[in-house]
């Protein structure tokens, strides 16, 4: 089974009825799966290629340019260069905050690179030079900037699904408080991932609102089966040559943020589905590029009042976008 695959040019350009049908055919993918891959997304193709290419670019630049800009470590929003292996998100499944102890020793088989809104000076960016990289710090900034408007849309889309108020969502995301980000997932050896301690990434929800993600041809990327919870199924790469396709899930703040209505996706990077049999060989490098879409900073991530009544009580606490995200932040450490 594959994802529903949903032509976003019909909220866009589409009529009033068009526009309905879309966020709700928006709104019962995340229902079923947590995901959806939307096409005719409105970001330029040229720019979304650039931004994987650039992603190759980063993570050849030596190490110790890489270590320069390293991300330090402790609950604050991540900026710059994570080698392989600093974070663990075996750590963020929500179900198992609470008992971290066994879980310690599972790592990820990844680098990766953050980067918040372009001049956020409470939590500044940290860029490679420009000699070491030409462009990069111009270029990742425009795509914050078009990947913020798209889940600004996608908000607005999940408002009339939902039939909630206009603006409701969308004014609790700005200014923006998002991240980008590049993930590289080094080539490696089969028999290290048979062992069981390391993964390409560990099952994890995410802990913003929802997430934008696009991959490159290699697969892996897979999410959990709600029909069988506990098994997963591939979020497989779009066609080589046809348009780009973005992949959206929900991630924990929207699943707070309607007190369960909508669940965040389960997901994890696996080996692709091709060399699932295979026992010797390596995996081939993979490379995938991320825009966490978040609150606000001072916007609660309780639930929102429509998701509560005197049959449903609040599930989740009334904190700060910013509490939440430096609780989350300090688990994966
Ligand atoms: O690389 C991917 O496809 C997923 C990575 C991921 O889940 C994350 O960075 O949160
Ligand atoms: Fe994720």
């Amino acid at each position: 089974m594959d994802l529903p695959r949903l032509d976003m040019i019909k909220f866009r350009e589409g009529s009033e009825s068009e526009r309905i049908a879309f966020s709700a055919e928006l709104v019962q993918s995340f229902k079923d799966h947590g995901f959806v891959k939307l096409t005719r997304h409105g970001l330029p193709e040229e720019m979304v290629k650039r931004y994987m290419k650039a992603a190759e670019d980063f993570f050849n630049l030596p190490s110790e340019a890489k270590m320069e800009i390293a991300n330090p470590r402790g609950p604050w929003p991540q900026r710059g260069f994570s080698w392989v292996g600093a974070e663990q998100t075996s750590k963020l499944r929500m179900e198992n905050l609470e008992k971290q102890d066994g879980w310690d020793e599972l790592n990820d088989a990844r680098e990766h690179f953050d980067a918040g809104p372009p001049g956020d000076t409470e939590y500044p960016n940290k860029w490679p030079s420009e000699a070491a990289l030409p462009g990069f710090r111009g270029l990742m900034e425009k795509c914050y900037d078009m990947f913020q408007k798209v889940c600004l849309e996608i908000m607005e889309a999940m408002e009339v699904g939902l039939e909630l108020p206009p603006g409701s969502l969308v004014n609790r995301c700005c200014p923006a408080s998002s991240e980008l980000r590049l993930n590289h997932y080094p080539r490696i050896d089969l028999k290290v991932l048979a062992d069981g301690k390391i993964k390409r990434t560990w099952p994890h929800t995410d802990f913003g609102i929802i997430t934008l993600l696009f991959q490159d041809q290699v697969g892996g990327l897979e999410l959990e089966n709600r029909r069988h919870p506990g098994t997963f199924m591939p979020v497989l790469p779009g066609p080589v040559n046809g348009p780009t396709e973005m992949v959206v899930n929900i991630s924990n703040t929207f699943q707070r943020w309607t007190n369960d209505v909508v669940k965040a996706g389960l997901h994890q990077v696996s080996v692709p589905i091709a060399m699932k049999q295979q026992t010797t060989g390596f995996c081939p490098e993979r490379y995938s590029g991320i825009f966490f879409f978040k609150a606000h900073r001072d916007t609660s991530v309780g639930p929102l009042p429509r998701f509560v009544s005197v049959e449903t009580t609040a599930l989740y606490d009334e904190i700060t976008a910013l509490q939440y995200q430096q609780k989350m932040t300090g688990v994966l450490y």
